[in-house]
């Protein structure tokens, strides 16, 4: 297990410090690729482990050559990333402040009879079969119409009420794979306490045909559960008897006993296991409205691609693993170039809640100061996650990233095959002509000299020159797969959240804890319980004070 030392102590760090001091001027990507025409073959990864997957990792296009590939390598060695991997599969205890070990790779593992690893953790095992089976017998039911509604109706409205990984994960699955959908099932999610979520959800909704899933891994997080009695009072209103609440409420927790409390009875309610952290768990039981939408085979499709790259990440020698080739070049522009974010850019109209979903993935687990022994980090850790679909982000930001001051590493991605080829195809083939043309023009840009030979006469024009010279040398990935099916989008899932672990297990931090999310909720405790009159407002800044008594003097 990494023993969560500062990284910064480590002296492949070091050196990745004098590296980046006595080389990073030269390493221009135009020389780099004009000095070795087999770079792109040199510095490309394809995974191919799972059926109906096939996907290609180019990071060529980074600010690296051999030596500095070599010492990032070095550095995951002496930090132990590959025993760390290990320690998780094996179910240790590696989320070491709460004690827990990390599963969410048991949430996808065949039994051992099919294949699967042996994993020693309470659950890990045939439970997670026995939930997977109840998903699918539920599921099925009520996509086929045969789960009736209290008033004999079948079901066709699912109203998901969870938030972070309780929301995002299945928000971003239902849409990334919308194609394959029940189309005439609608899905809602409703995460936020701002009863706009609610009220705008329950406009639309019909209580004799709408399912509820009340998903919280703890049941105690109050959004949620505000969410749910809402919902539960809006029910009742129609429905009358609390007899029907068991047909129309199913819930997707830890927490048994809360369960229960809230009126949902045992039977309906979908188990998971304190071992699968919150922004990991859309495998869970927390899954099910992406099996209610998708239809169980996908769903198992999806875990099935991403077992596949669980597979490559614990077998593969660093050099050829595509979650450590990702999490060591992030890490190299991270710490050593001063990049404060990292983008995520899939050029698939399906997958635009993606960098949404890693932004919790990614910042909640490694948004962290402090490293396993309670050091205070000396060197920059998790990076700010974002990103849109193109090629709707070149309107909106690539300004920044082309000629802004900031160095931006991105990773584009794409799937070789459109699964809307409308207009005879025409539009994807424009789709990648951008998802090509913008690593390119990030990489190589456009000089002084292009520029002016392009401005001509306006070349005399010195503001306006400079201001159409593009500098070039912007570093990007580019992952390629073949098509955007349950199964790929599964591995590629996978992938992320492994390239998260080495980066954790790098800067010898916890990234399954979620501490910083508790001050704000108890603060917003005591002040929920003080908005009542003036006279009530104590013990706080002249600043919240102030607002506070803002909006208590102007309330209607
Ligand atoms: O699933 P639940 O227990 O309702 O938690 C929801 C979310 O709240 C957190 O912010 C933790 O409080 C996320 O880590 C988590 O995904």
């Amino acid at each position: 297990m990494s023993s969560g030392q500062a990284a910064s102590k480590l002296s492949s760090w070091q050196k990745l410090k004098q590296l980046h001091q006595s080389k990073s001027s030269s390493l221009v990507l135009k020389d780099l690729f004009k000095a070795d025409s087999s770079r792109f073959d040199k510095h490309s990864l394809t995974f191919s482990e799972a059926s109906d997957v096939s996907i290609l990792l180019d990071y060529s296009k980074n600010l690296i050559d051999d030596e500095v590939l070599s010492a990032l390598f070095e550095l995951a060695r002496e930090a132990k990333v590959e025993n760390f991997r290990d320690s998780m599969f094996s179910g240790e205890h590696i989320n070491t402040s709460e004690g827990r070990a990390v599963l969410h790779v048991a949430l996808r593992n065949p039994l051992p009879k099919d294949g699967g690893w042996e994993i020693k953790e309470e659950g890990a095992g045939q439970p997670v079969h026995d939930v997977l089976n109840h998903m699918k017998e539920f599921s099925d039911s009520v996509r086929s119409g045969q789960w009736k509604g209290y008033s004999g109706k079948a079901i066709d409205t699912i109203i998901n009420i969870g938030i972070g990984g309780s929301d995002l994960g299945p928000v971003m699955v239902c849409e990334a794979l919308k194609s394959y959908s029940k189309r005439d099932l609608k899905m809602i999610f409703v995460s936020n306490i701002d009863g706009t979520d609610i009220a705008e959800a329950l406009r639309s909704s019909d209580p004799e045909t709408t399912l509820f899933i009340v998903a919280s891994k703890t049941f105690t997080t109050q959004e949620t559960m505000t969410n749910a009695e809402t919902a539960k009072e809006w029910f009742l209103k129609t429905a009358g008897d609390k007899e029907h609440v068991a047909k129309h409420f199913v819930a997707l927790s830890t927490n048994t006993q809360g369960v229960t409390s809230f009126g949902i009875a045992e039977a309906n309610m979908f188990q998971f296991w304190d071992w699968v952290g919150g922004r990991y768990s859309l495998w869970s039981a927390i899954g099910l409205s992406i099996c209610l939408s998708l239809g169980f085979d996908n769903f198992k499709q999806m875990l099935d691609g991403a077992h596949a790259m669980d597979k490559h990440f614990k077998e593969t020698p660093l050099e050829k693993n595509l979650p450590v080739v990702l999490a060591l070049v992030g890490i190299w522009y991270n710490d050593f170039y001063g990049a404060q974010t990292q983008a995520l850019l899939p050029y698939d109209q399906y997958m635009k809640r993606f960098a949404d979903y890693f932004q919790q993935g990614d910042m909640e687990s490694n948004g962290k100061s402090v490293t396993k022994d309670g050091s205070r980090v000396d060197y920059e850790t998790g990076p700010i996650i974002w990103g849109q679909s193109g090629t709707n982000g070149q309107h909106a930001f690539y300004q920044l990233i082309h000629q802004g001051t900031k160095l931006i590493p991105c990773d584009f991605l794409a799937p070789v095959e459109s699964q809307n080829p409308v207009a005879g195809g025409k539009h994807h083939e424009i789709l990648l002509s951008n998802f090509f043309a913008q690593p390119e023009a990030l990489a190589f840009g456009k000089t002084e000299t292009q520029v002016r030979e392009e401005l001509g006469s306006q070349s005399s024009n010195e503001a306006l020159v400079k201001s159409k010279i593009f500098e070039g040398n912007k570093p990007t990935n580019s992952i390629m797969f073949q098509k955007l099916n349950p199964a790929t989008l599964g591995s590629l899932i996978a992938m992320y959240e492994h390239k998260i672990h080495v980066q954790g297990a790098v800067w010898g931090i916890n990234s399954y804890d979620q501490m910083g999310v508790e001050l704000g909720k108890v603060l917003a405790k005591a002040i929920l319980g003080q908005l009542g009159s003036e006279g009530d407002v104590k013990g706080h800044d002249s600043s919240t004070t102030g607002l506070i008594h803002f909006y208590q003097k102007n309330r209607k």
